[in-house]
């Protein structure tokens, strides 16, 4: 296992001139030894292309990466010593299970009593012992991607696996078993694992830290709590939570925050952050923090309710605020529990958006 260190930019361009042709932008990170890790971002933002540059399948065109200190930039995947599992089962149909899982081992000349001992602590951790003896060929393409997992992660000795959305063909049931599985395995093994998936509860699902990708760049990495509590970037607002984060513009007036035609007192959380200096700037909250209210209380204004709806353990309001000039109207939704006596369509209902979960956002980035 090894700690693993960015300080690169990847081009697939020669001579790239703008941001738009970079994969990767300039980046700076570190993968912890031993952490799970999830990369996750909708297509095209360069997450596989983050993957192939640590897995030495792609060379960064600026830049170095380094394994626990050591500069690994022109070694390739096999000197790099990287386990990868694809989106596609990549093993040996002529093979029975057991041996599948016993190639990486045997290509290292591991001993044929740990290799029996190794298979079996793998075949046990992904429910395929029954299976060990048959041939890979007669089996489901489940079975076949268990047995590319399985082979990811027999190996001990490597600096880290690598996932690249793995769970693409597996039925959806077993997706989501298979997801816990590799948490717990992670928990046992103690491997450096770094997933590919534009899937947040995936991502969410299985990994300690997330590094949220957009447009070839890494916005934020942390935990689910830290992403859903402190987006970084109005792009984590957006992407992670569903619905995602409402965002409304505001500015300074006197010592108050103005939205539309309503004025605010500035919260705890934001008095460090000199909004008066910054002029325009969003407000960002999350639909599970916007409170209903009554009209006049602290940090509410009226909204005009588009939509209700019921979606099982909550629900579901849409309504429109008006900014004025600003931006004209806004739609802003608001996650409330089942208990709460529901306003109607078109009627005017209080909304709370200033609270100690309201954060504040300049150029794309958090604030407060
Ligand atoms: N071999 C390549 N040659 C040229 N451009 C490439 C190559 N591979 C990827 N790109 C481009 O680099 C950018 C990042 O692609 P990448 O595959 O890393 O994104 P991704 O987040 O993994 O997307 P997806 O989820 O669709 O696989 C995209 O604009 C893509 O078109």
């Amino acid at each position: 296992m090894a700690q693993i260190d960015l300080d690169l930019a990847h081009s697939y361009r020669p001579g790239p001139q703008s941001d738009s042709d970079y994969a990767l932008l300039p980046l700076k990170m570190s993968f912890r030894d031993g952490g799970a890790y999830a990369l996750l971002g909708p297509s095209g933002c360069g997450k596989t292309t983050m993957l192939n540059v640590i897995s030495g399948l792609v060379q960064p065109s600026q830049g170095s990466l380094r394994f626990d200190g050591k500069d690994v930039t022109t070694l390739t995947p096999q000197q790099r010593n990287i386990a990868q599992v694809f989106q596609f089962p990549v093993i040996y149909d002529t093979m029975t299970v057991a041996e599948n899982l016993a190639f990486p081992l045997r290509n290292r000349g591991v001993s044929v009593d740990h290799i029996a001992k190794r298979v079996g602590q793998i075949a046990e951790m992904l429910e395929i012992s029954h299976q060990l003896n048959q041939r890979a060929a007669g089996l489901s393409a489940d079975a076949k991607q268990k047995i590319s997992l399985g082979r990811g992660l027999v190996r001990e000795d490597v600096s880290a696996v690598l996932f690249d959305e793995p769970l693409t063909v597996i039925d959806p049931h077993l997706k989501w078993q298979l997801r816990r599985k590799l948490k717990q395995i992670h928990h046992e093994l103690k491997l450096t694992l770094i997933y590919v998936t534009h899937d947040q509860v995936e991502a969410l699902t299985f990994a300690e830290e997330i590094v949220v990708m957009t447009r070839g760049r890494a916005v934020q990495t942390g935990s689910a709590a830290e992403l859903f509590e402190r987006p970084q970037h109005t792009f984590v607002g957006n992407f992670i939570g569903s619905p995602g984060m409402n965002f409304l513009p505001a500015h300074c007036l006197g010592n108050q925050i103005q939205i539309g035609s309503h004025a605010f007192d500035i919260p705890e959380q934001a008095q460090h952050a000199s909004l008066h200096a910054i002029g325009d700037f969003l407000i960002g909250i999350r639909p599970e923090y916007v409170e209903l209210t009554t009209a006049g209380h602290a940090g509410a204004l009226p909204a005009h309710v588009v939509r209700v709806q019921d979606v099982g353990t909550h629900w579901i309001i849409t309504a429109t605020v008006d900014t004025a000039q600003v931006a004209g109207l806004i739609t802003v939704k608001a996650r409330l529990s089942a208990e709460t006596t529901m306003p109607d369509a078109g009627d005017t209902a209080w909304l709370r958006i200033i609270n100690p979960h309201t954060r504040f956002y300049d150029n794309e980035e958090m604030i407060a």
